[in-house]
């Protein structure tokens, strides 16, 4: 069996560090805020706390080892009082520092949690409040989505880490002062210090970059595991005897990550070892120094003691020191990638239009030479297509598959911007409507509708927020749409939890499901756009007329309230030739419009689809 075709790895266009022209302190600004500040913001208290236990602990556990001077020198001297005192600088030092420890891991550990939980809200805020569908379809965006979404926990950990940092310079600053104490020449120390960690800042730049060209094929691997372990698939995966074969890329794919990202571990241990046997021979070096001055008289038992025990303890603490800044780095990588994700929403946001929204249509929508382009698609799917939809009209949609109609509709409803030409409303541009604005005048319900598994007053009554649970609203939708009788016969009637993801929820057939989503759609009061996009497709056909019938009339209310456009993508003609309007698309333009009466007499492309359409029926 061949491999399932394997998408070429997106472009990437995403800066990585700063932009060439993103000004360093404005990044070192950012850094800080996101580090700190975020930290501060989402747990004061906690932040307070675990910063106050490192850099104490810190310098506690750092200081000990002069206890041991204290201690040594006092016993060589037969010196009670300084035993006594060494022994005490010792053993509360020791304490505190465990005491410390064990306290801080379990506060850090909170802090962690708390800021997660903050990220996270603030991703979802940044993904969701783009108003439109474009970033969305677009795979370097959504492999930046998953690479921060899955190191959501490296970002929460950043404010820990910083303060972990800085108890880290805490503890060597005290260090090196312990070590001058001894002797000024063991402050050379830190230069055979300098190639470890130079070391370290290479290892991770090498995994960050394996980390990067890696990412589309995890999040591949990601998808078909999706694929193979969820509901929405598992029957045509079943059918096709696909789930081996699935399995079997996962695998693949899985593997050639694991195969890449183990040869670059191999290189990352060699630069690290070389690294720390360089500080070795330096560390060896100064222990033999100050063997050579105690047996020369220069340093005391005592002082010698405490020197060892610092050098000995400055490669953990080194160590430490790299772990600390490895980590700060990876996520400095998070920290960009979120920051790119702010400032595509700013552009977005700063994109978008302000003006309210019509309180009524007095002309309708019209599109003016407008052309679209999925992002990273070659082909437009519209060109030039200029279109009237007057107020107050219902406006069929007809064309083959992929004639463009989905695209239209999501143009108007503000989810596409066009590439070039206009949208207007009532003679002013939609962009200049606040995206927000124009959705809450608009509803819509989709031929890829979505199961809310929730309980039934929810899954309709999210079609207006507001109304979410007034039931007379809920109920009143149910009716417009038809669907009244799916809530009447479930158990607990609107609160019926419908959908399997719970325990307890009830399975809906395609229809019910479907019946709900037209009950969404028409929980809006006053919309001025109403789109019905091949919403009847799992109905059965007695439905599907009785559906239209309550479409029309909802229609003509809406027309006569405020001038409402209703928008109608349909295959079937029994149910188009009720439109004001019909408008045949083919190969994104507008090829014929008129009545159903007016197309059916010129004998066109209308008129050859509607005789296939009718003889299949004879
Ligand atoms: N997200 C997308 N990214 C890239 N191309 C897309 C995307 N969605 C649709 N297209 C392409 O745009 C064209 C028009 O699609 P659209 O869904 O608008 O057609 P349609 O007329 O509604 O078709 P159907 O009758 O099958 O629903 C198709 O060629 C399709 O391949």
């Amino acid at each position: 069996m061949t491999a399932l075709a394997d998408p070429p790895a997106p472009r990437r266009d995403r800066p990585r560090s700063p932009e060439p022209g993103e000004r360093v302190p404005r990044r070192a600004i950012r850094l800080l805020h996101l580090m700190l500040l975020d930290g501060f913001r989402a747990a004061p208290g906690l932040m307070t706390a675990v910063t106050a236990l490192l850099v104490v602990g810190g310098v506690a556990a750092t200081c000990y080892p002069l206890g041991f001077r204290i201690l040594l020198d006092g016993a060589l001297a037969h010196d009670t009082r300084q035993l006594v005192l060494g022994a005490l600088f010792v053993g509360g030092l020791l304490a505190l520092t465990w005491v410390l420890q064990a306290i801080g891991a379990t506060e850090a550990m909170a802090l962690s949690d708390r800021v997660s939980i903050f990220h996270t809200a603030r991703l979802v805020r940044l993904v969701s409040g783009v108003p439109g569908l474009e970033h969305l379809e677009r795979p370097e965006y959504l492999t930046e989505i998953e690479q921060i979404s899955s190191r959501r926990r490296a970002l929460a950990g950043a404010p820990r880490q910083l303060m972990g940092s800085v108890a880290s310079v805490a503890r060597i600053v005290a260090l090196l002062v312990l070590l001058a104490s001894v002797s000024p020449w063991l402050l050379l120390l830190p230069v055979a210090a300098v190639p470890p960690l130079l070391a370290d800042r290479w290892a991770k730049r090498i995994i960050r970059t394996n980390e990067d060209e890696v990412a589309h094929d995890q999040r591949r691997a990601g998808l078909l595991f999706s694929l193979a372990t969820t509901t929405g698939s598992a029957a045509e995966l079943r059918s096709y005897g696909l789930a081996d074969h699935v399995g079997a890329e996962h695998a693949r794919l899985a593997a050639a990550v694991d195969r890449r990202t183990g040869g670059e571990a191999l290189k990352v241990l060699a630069i690290q070892a070389t690294g720390w046997t360089i500080y070795a021979a330096g560390l060896m070096g100064a222990i033999a120094f100050v063997v050579v001055e105690t047996t020369h008289g220069v340093l005391s038992a005592g002082a010698l003691l405490m020197a060892v025990t610092l050098i000995r303890r400055s490669r953990a603490q080194l160590a430490t020191a790299a772990v600390r800044s490895g980590a700060l780095l990876s996520t400095l990588t998070v920290a960009d990638r979120m920051f790119w994700l702010e400032d595509h929403a700013a552009a977005e946001a700063a994109a978008r239009g302000h003006d309210p929204a019509p309180d009524a249509l007095h002309d309708g929508i019209r599109l003016r030479d407008v052309s679209f382009t999925y992002p990273g698609a070659e082909q437009p799917v519209l060109t030039g297509l200029d279109l009237d939809l007057p107020a107050g009209s219902t406006v069929a949609i007809v064309g083959e598959n992929g004639a463009g109609k989905t695209t239209l509709v999501k143009l108007l409803l503000g989810m596409y911007s066009p590439d070039a030409g206009t949208v207007e409303v009532d003679g002013r541009p939609l962009s200049g409507i606040e995206p927000g604005a124009w959705r809450s005048r608009t509803t819509a319900a989709f031929q890829d509708f979505a199961r809310l598994h929730l309980p039934v007053r929810h899954t309709v009554g999210v079609g207006d927020l507001a109304r979410l649970d007034d039931t007379d609203a809920v109920a009143g939708a149910l009716d417009r749409a038809g669907a009244t009788s799916v809530a009447e016969t479930l158990p607990d009637g609107l609160d019926t939890l419908v959908g399997s993801t719970y325990t307890g929820g009830r399975g809906l057939s395609g229809g019910q499901w479907q019946k709900l989503a037209l009950g969404r759609a028409m929980m809006r009061d006053d919309p001025l756009l109403v789109v019905l996009d091949e919403p009847t497709a799992n109905l059965d056909a007695p439905t599907e007329h009785a559906m239209f019938e309550r479409y029309a009339s909802a229609a003509a209310r809406g027309a006569e309230r405020n001038g409402a456009v209703t928008v109608l993508v349909s295959h079937r003609f029994s149910t188009v030739r009720m439109a004001d309007l019909v408008v045949v698309l083919e190969d994104g333009r507008v090829r014929e419009r008129g009545t159903h009466a007016q197309l059916v007499a010129a004998g066109g492309r209308y008129a050859e689809l509607y005789e296939l359409q009718a003889a299949s029926y004879r």
